[in-house]
C-alpha cells in the first residue's frame, strides 16, 4: 500500500530536535519487566521495555488488546496491583528514578512528576461531589503549605488551560458532556505541572469531533508546561494525526519505536507493517486487511519471536530464537530478526 497517503501531525518533524540539539530526555524508561503470577500460571505483561522521551514529546503506543499497554502506565505509576509484580527496570523522569522512591516520595511523585488519566476516568469522577471539590482533594495533601484559595485559583485556572467555563468548578459531573469530563480529568492531571503525562485511551467512547477537542486540548495543556505525553489507544489513524513518536506494544515487548513518520511510510517491523496495512484509506477502500491469527495468551507463548506464527516474513530463527531490541542507524528501536545484521 502507499503508506505515503497517511496524514501525519504536521508537527511531527519539527517537534524532533535537530541531530546537533543536545536535549536531555525528560523520561527514560529501561528494561521494565512486570509479572502477573494468576493461578493459571506466570503472565509476563511487559518484557523488557524501554525507551525515551524528549520534553514537549508526543508518544503514541498502541498494540492489540492485552499487548501491555495500561500495564506500562500502571507500572510507571508504581501502580501495579497484585497479582501482577514488577520485577526490574527503572522509570527515570526528569533525573529521579520513580523505581527507587520509598512509597512517600512516589506518592508525592504522582501529579507532580508524572499523572496518570487511566482508561475510562471520565467516568470515575464521583457524581454527588462538584467538580470543584474533586480538584482539590486530588491536589490537596501534595500541597500542605499552599491556603485553599491559592489550591482554588490554581484549580480554576486548570480548568481554564482545557478550555473549560470557571463555573464548571462548581457543577456536577451529570452536568457536563463526557468530551468536558475528559477535559476536567485532563485538567486534574495538569494541576501539579507534571513532566510527564500518561492518557490512556482518552477519546475512547467520544464522537470524532469530540476526540479531536479532547486531542487539542492535550496539545495544547502539553506545550503550556512542555510536558512528554505518552498516549494509549488502539485508533492508529488518530495517532498518526497527534504525536510524534510511536510505540507498538506486542505479548509484552516494544517490537518498534520511531517517529511517527518512519512509522506510516516505512514501518519495520511486520506487526507494525500488518497494524498500518490494516488501516483503511482510499488505495484500499473496501478491502479491509486483518491481521492473521490471534494474538497469543501470555501464559502460553509461542517460543521464540511470540509474533512468529502471524509472521509474514518469519525465517527459521524466529521459531527458536527469542529477538532482542535493535537501535537501528537512524535512532529507532526493532525488535525482530529481520534486522540482526542492522544498527
Ligand atoms: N489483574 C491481572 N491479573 C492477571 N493478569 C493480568 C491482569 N492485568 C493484566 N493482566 C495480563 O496482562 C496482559 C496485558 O494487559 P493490559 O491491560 O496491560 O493490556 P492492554 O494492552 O492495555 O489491553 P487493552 O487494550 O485491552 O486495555 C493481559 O493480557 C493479561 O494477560
Amino acid at each position: 500500500m502507499n503508506y505515503a497517503n497517511l496524514s501525519v501531525a504536521p508537527g511531527a518533524r519539527a517537534a524532533m530536535p535537530p541531530l546537533a540539539a543536545k536535549v536531555e530526555p525528560v523520561l527514560r524508561v529501561s528494561g521494565l519487566e512486570v509479572t502477573y503470577y494468576t493461578d493459571a500460571g506466570r503472565a509476563k505483561a511487559l518484557d523488557n521495555v524501554g525507551f525515551t522521551l524528549n520534553p514537549g514529546e508526543k508518544l503514541g503506543m498502541v498494540g492489540e488488546s492485552g499487548s501491555g499497554k495500561s500495564t506500562m502506565a500502571l507500572a510507571m505509576m508504581r501502580m501495579i496491583k497484585a497479582p501482577g509484580r514488577i520485577e526490574a527496570g527503572s522509570v527515570v523522569v526528569g533525573g529521579t528514578d520513580l523505581m527507587a522512591l520509598d512509597s512517600e516520595g512516589m506518592r508525592k511523585a504522582r501529579l507532580s512528576k508524572i499523572a496518570y488519566i487511566p482508561q475510562g476516568a471520565m467516568n470515575s469522577l464521583n457524581p454527588v461531589m462538584r467538580i470543584g471539590a474533586q480538584m482539590m482533594d486530588a491536589v490537596k495533601s501534595h500541597l500542605p503549605r499552599e491556603s485553599r484559595g491559592a489550591i482554588e485559583a490554581r484549580c480554576r485556572r486548570a480548568l481554564q488551560s482545557v478550555d473549560l467555563d470557571p463555573g464548571v468548578f462548581r457543577m456536577h459531573p451529570h452536568e457536563l458532556s463526557g468530551g468536558m469530563k475528559q477535559r476536567v480529568c485532563i485538567a486534574i492531571g495538569i494541576l501539579l505541572d507534571p513532566q510527564v503525562i500518561i492518557a490512556d485511551e482518552p477519546t475512547s467512547a467520544l464522537d470524532v469531533v469530540t476526540q479531536r477537542q479532547v486531542m487539542e486540548t492535550i496539545d495544547n495543556v502539553k506545550n503550556a508546561i512542555n510536558a512528554a505525553v505518552i498516549l494509549i489507544g488502539h485508533d492508529m489513524g488518530l495517532m498518526a494525526q497527534f504525536v510524534d513518536k510511536v510505540a507498538v506494544m506486542y505479548a509484552g515487548r516494544l517490537v518498534e519505536f520511531s517517529t511517527v513518520r518512519e512509522m506510516f511510510t516505512s514501518p519495520k517491523h511486520p506487526y507494525a507493517r500488518a497494524l498500518i496495512d490494516s488501516l483503511p484509506n482510499l488505495d484500499n477502500k473496501g478491502v479491509f486487511q486483518g491481521i492473521p491469527g490471534l494474538a497469543p495468551s501470555l501464559l502460553r507463548l509461542p517460543s521464540g519471536c511470540a509474533f512468529h506464527p502471524r509472521c509474514s516474513s518469519v525465517m527459521d530463527a524466529c521459531r527458536s530464537v527469542r529477538p532482542e531490541p535493535r537501535v537501528l542507524a537512524s535512532g529507532r528501536s526493532v525488535t525482530c530478526h529481520l534486522y540482526d545484521s542492522e544498527g
